[in-house]
């Protein structure tokens, strides 16, 4: 995770001018999968809710990985298993509580608690499946003329090569293409990341110097922990900020790009999320896309005040309890 600044720079460059055009395909390809398998579902057994949250956290996988790695890796089988395990393992353990990131001089503590141990085996694990990757996208014998994905382009890199264009993909047609969305999806997802971010206390840093914030005096080599959830319900910035009402961003120049401190739900600065603009673009498609194909009904006997937005523990933000909804197929 920890990468050098130069290094880092030229992923941001890879993730935000390269890979989002060279994405797309996938991406429309995966979300036409899904608009499918709702379709199909909705079909089959009419009125039974689908399960949104496990549908979308299994886009978001099959999306990366075919565009990192090459691959899905949703399906099922042993390979992916193990891929969700190692998923699974280290958002619990970037979750958990290390007695070193509060208390310096405690960190034998997490030795014997057997944290550090748990979190290098998990290093070791992720080392051994990427390394794996690589030596099958080494391969001479590997599918020539195959969608060029992240590690191709690293590796592309790392013999010092051009990074070159993407060469004329045929474009899967799912229903609703980017250039056709307007505002609407847009201001419903600055909305829900203001209340909702993903990561809401983003990635801790460490101060460098000394340094007076609000009177306080912060010394050097001090963890410290944005807070981009209490940013998003600031009530000197927002109006009502608990309300969610996505039309506050109708004509307001706020973004939530790292350029408005007042939002910040892909971090700020030089440790921002370099998935940024990818990230985006997917939601707004998947968004654009669900509610363009169908009609969405609560359950049977459920009613609107029965929606929680409970979370489970962890770095990350995810659900508690699954969204279930019943998909009208209108088409
Ligand atoms: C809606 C989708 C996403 C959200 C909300 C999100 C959010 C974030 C946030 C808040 C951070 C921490 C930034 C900080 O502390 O300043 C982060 C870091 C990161 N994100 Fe994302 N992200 C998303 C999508 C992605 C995607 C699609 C990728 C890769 C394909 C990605 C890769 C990363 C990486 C590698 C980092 C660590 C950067 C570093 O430590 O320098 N993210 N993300």
């Amino acid at each position: 995770m920890i990468i050098g600044e130069r290094r880092k720079i030229c992923v941001v460059h890879l993730f935000n001018s390269v890979r989002v055009q060279q994405s797309r395909p996938i991406r429309e390809d995966e979300i036409s999968r899904l608009i499918e398998k709702i379709s199909k579902s909705s079909v089959a057994n009419s009125d039974q809710p689908v399960n949104l949250s496990e549908m979308m956290i299994s886009l978001t996988n099959s999306i990366i990985c075919r565009v990192a790695l090459g691959k899905r890796y949703d399906d099922e089988g042993i390979e992916s298993s193990r891929c969700h395990a190692f998923l699974q393992e280290i958002q619990a353990v970037l979750g958990s509580f290390f007695f070193s990131d509060y208390f310096p001089y405690m960190g034998w503590a997490d030795k014997l608690t057997g944290m550090i141990s748990r979190l290098e085996k998990n290093f070791k694990d992720f080392d051994k499946f990427y390394q794996e990757v690589i030596n099958e996208h080494l391969d001479s014998k590997r599918q020539q003329g195959k969608q060029e994905d992240i590690i191709d382009v690293l590796l592309q890199i790392k013999k010092e090569r051009h990074i070159c264009g993407w060469h004329g993909h045929k474009r899967s047609e799912c229903d609703l293409g980017y250039d056709l969305l307007n505002e609407a999806p847009k201001t419903v997802l600055k909305e829900t990341m203001r209340l909702q971010p993903v990561l809401p206390l983003l990635l801790p840093r460490e101060t460098i110097d000394k340094c007076i914030l609000d009177g306080y005096e912060i010394p050097p080599k001090m963890m410290v922990l944005v807070n981009a959830w209490a940013i998003g319900r600031d009530p000197e910035t927002w109006e009502n900020p608990d309300e969610f009402y996505p039309e506050r961003f109708i004509g307001s120049s706020i973004d939530m790009k790292g350029q408005n401190f007042e939002l910040v739900p892909f971090g700020a600065g030089r440790r921002s999320c370099p998935g940024m603009v990818m990230g985006i673009v997917t939601v707004e498609l998947a968004l654009a896309n669900l509610l363009y194909k169908f009609d969405w009904e609560m359950p049977v006997g459920m009613k609107k005040e029965d929606l929680d937005l409970d979370s489970l523990p962890g770095i990350a933000m995810h659900k508690k309890n699954a969204l279930r909804l019943v998909p009208k197929n209108h088409m």
